[in-house]
C-alpha cells in the first residue's frame, strides 16, 4: 500500500530502527525495491532524485511507483530526493507523492529556513510530509581536509533552530558520509549524532550510507537514525552483474534475460539492507 513517509518514520522513531530510502529511476530497479520488501515484510521508500525524474519522467516515474506500491502488500512510500527545485517539489505534491524532500542546504542557514518553511505549510496542506537538510553531506571525500570535514558537519545547534521554525518532520543531518563510492573507510561523527537525536527528539534520515560498513550502520540506527538512503550499492550491484552476464554469454540479446537477473542483484543488496536497518518484519 502506498502510504506516506511520516507514516513509516514515526513508527521507525518510536520503536528504534531505520527504513530503507532506495533509488529508482527505472522499471527494473522499483521492482526489484517492492519486491524485497515484499519479501521481508518490510516497509520502504522509494526516492527519486531530481537526475532519476529527468531521466524517467515524472508521469511515466510517478505511475511505476505509484501501481507498484499501491499492489504490495507491505507499507511504501513515494518520495522527493534532494529536491533543490521548488518548483519540482510543488510537482511531485500534483502528482500525489507522499514524500518530499527540499534541500536547500547549500543556502545560508536563514534563507534555508525560510525555503523549507513555505514547503512544509504546502506539503502539509495536503497531507503529505517533509524532509530537508543541514549542514552539507558531500561527494566522495578526497581531497576533504579536516577542518573542511569538521565545518560539513551539522551544528546541534542550527539543527534544533531549524526543526523548530521550520516545522520539518524529518531532518537530514551530515555526520560524516558520502554520496558515490568511498575511497576510504567513512569514520561517522556518533557523538554528534546522538547530541542531535537528544536535542531533537525526532526522525533523522541518514545521506549516502552506500558503502558504510555494516557495524557503523547498526550504530547509526542505535542512536536515533531512522531513514537511511542507499543508490550507490543498488547501482554498483546492477552493473557487476550486468558485466557477469555479457562477458560469459557473447550471444544473449533479449533485454529481459540480462535484465531480469540483474534485478534479482539489486533486490538481494536491498533486502540485506533491510536486514541490517532492522525494518525486516515490521511491515
Ligand atoms: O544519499 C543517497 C541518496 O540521497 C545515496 O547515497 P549513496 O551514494 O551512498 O548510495
Ligand atoms: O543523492 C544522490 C543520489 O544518489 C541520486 O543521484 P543522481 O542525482 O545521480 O540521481
Ligand atoms: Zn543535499
Ligand atoms: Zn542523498
Amino acid at each position: 500500500m502506498l502510504v506516506t513517509g511520516i507514516d513509516l518514520l514515526s513508527k521507525a522513531h518510536k520503536d528504534g530502527y531505520a527504513v530503507g530510502a532506495f533509488n529508482t529511476s527505472n522499471l527494473e530497479i522499483t521492482q526489484a525495491i517492492v519486491e524485497a520488501a515484499e519479501e521481508m515484510k518490510s516497509p520502504a521508500i522509494v526516492e527519486v532524485s531530481e537526475g532519476g525524474l529527468k531521466y524517467g519522467g515524472i508521469e511515466v516515474i510517478s505511475a511505476i511507483v505509484r501501481t507498484l506500491a499501491q499492489k504490495a502488500s507491505v507499507p511504501i512510500a513515494l518520495h522527493l530526493d534532494h529536491g533543490t527545485d521548488f518548483n519540482i517539489v510543488m510537482k511531485c505534491l500534483r502528482y500525489g507523492w507522499t514524500s518530499v524532500m527540499m534541500d536547500a542546504s547549500k543556502l545560508p542557514l536563514e534563507e534555508n529556513i525560510e525555503v523549507t518553511k513555505n514547503v512544509v505549510k504546502i506539503a502539509h496542506g495536503m497531507g503529505v510530509s517533509v524532509e530537508a537538510e543541514i549542514g552539507k553531506i558531500g561527494g566522495t571525500e578526497d581531497n576533504v581536509t579536516v577542518t573542511e570535514r569538521e565545518a560539513a558537519m551539522t551544528d546541534p545547534a542550527e539543527a534544533y533552530k531549524f526543526a523548530k521554525e521550520t516545522g520539518v518532520d524529518y531532518l537530514a543531518i551530515s555526520i560524516g558520509t558520502a554520496h558515490g563510492p568511498y575511497k576510504g573507510e567513512p569514520k561517522l561523527d556518533f557523538d554528534r549524532l546522538k547530541t542531535i537525536k537528544g536535542m531533537l527528539n525526532m526522525p533523522l534520515v541518514l545521506h549516502g550510507a552506500s558503502g558504510v560498513p555494516a557495524d557503523s550502520i547498526e550504530r547509526a540506527v542505535s542512536l536515533g537514525i531512522n531513514k537511511i538512503n542507499i543508490d550507490t550499492d543498488i547501482r554498483q550491484a546492477f552493473t557487476a552483474r550486468l558485466r557477469d552476464i555479457i562477458d560469459k554469454d557473447k550471444v544473449v540479446y533479449d533485454p529481459r534475460k540480462i535484465l531480469g537477473p540483474c534485478k534479482e542483484a539489486m533486490k538481494e543488496v536491498v533486502m540485506n539492507k533491510m536486514k541490517l536497518f532492522g525494518s525486516a518484519g515490521r511491515g
